[in-house]
């Protein structure tokens, strides 16, 4: 478990005259924390979160693991991606071996530390399958066994679900609810699902459309296990998505154009 602080972050693209995907943006996530970070789409949440796993350089500010600014990629911090980014060449527990290798942990350990992780998500039958042989919600569940596996201070999940259906989904809320109490792992998840984010958080922070700044931080106490049909869930969410429109308005009027006036449907889609 690891704290993250997050100073002053700013990230521009395509030079001087380019796009200020991120302003100014500063975050601390004590140990163990599940945070989430919603908003609308393009402004900044993935940039924000490849820039704290090492992937992306910010213009200006800093990124802090338990204090120490951080050197590129490394072992504390690990990332679940919308796809899982599994290699299909490779079987389901060698995936989940993989960066154990490039760290050189011995052969034995490696494979038990697999097998251990992969038992964790209810994969322990499927550790010589090849990737093309599970289903959508099992691809999920080997990308998070293999970041579990390397036991990262902190785990970075970028909408990990949400090419699921919803039973599936549903299913691995609750999977990742007692994974996470069992391990406490400081997490930043990132989604465009606002009753997703008040099923899994500890706090859900709301950022601004375009440059991306937080608008607003909403501190989530309902006791798990949540569900994410539990009424406590779904008036949280209305409040927040709710937020979030009249942010996206307040931006919309100020700019004044008339291709933004017409736009009429939420910034979130389906999902709220
Ligand atoms: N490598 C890049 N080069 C140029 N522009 C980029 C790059 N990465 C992101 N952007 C732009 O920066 C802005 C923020 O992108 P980002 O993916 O971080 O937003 P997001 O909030 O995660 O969006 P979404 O919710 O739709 O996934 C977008 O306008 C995007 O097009």
């Amino acid at each position: 478990m690891s704290s993250l602080s997050i100073r002053n972050l700013s990230k521009r693209f395509g030079g001087p005259d380019g796009l200020q995907a991120l302003e100014d943006v500063s975050i601390e996530v004590p140990e163990g924390e599940f945070l989430i970070l919603v908003g609308p789409s393009g402004c900044g949440k993935s940039t924000l979160l490849n820039i704290v796993a090492g992937l992306e350089v910010p213009d200006t500010g800093q990124v802090l693991v338990d204090g120490k600014p951080i050197q590129g990629p490394g072992p504390d911090r690990s990332l679940v991606f919308q796809d899982g980014a599994l290699f299909p060449w490779l079987s389901v527990r060698q995936n989940v071996e993989f960066g154990l290798k490039q760290a050189r942990v011995p052969t034995l350990e490696r494979e038990e530390r697999a097998r251990r992780a992969l038992d964790k998500v209810g994969l322990a039958k499927f550790e010589d399958h090849a990737i093309h042989e599970l289903s959508g919600g099992m691809r999920q569940r080997v990308a998070i066994a293999r970041s579990l596996v390397l036991e990262p201070g902190i785990i970075l999940m970028d909408e990990p679900f949400s090419a699921l259906d919803a039973l599936t989904r549903e299913d691995l809320y609750l999977e990742v609810q007692d994974l996470w109490r069992e391990r406490r792992s400081t997490v930043v998840f990132v989604t465009h699902n606002v009753r997703e984010a008040v099923t899994l958080g500890d706090r859900v922070l709301l950022f601004s459309a375009r440059p991306g700044r937080i608008q607003e931080s909403f501190d989530i106490d309902i006791l798990p296990p949540r569900h994410i049909d539990d009424v406590d869930v779904a008036r949280t969410a209305q409040s927040i998505s709710h937020a979030m429109k009249a942010g996206t308005r307040t931006i919309y009027e100020h700019r004044q154009t008339p291709d933004i006036l017409l736009r009429t449907h939420s910034p979130l889609g389906d999902s709220c």
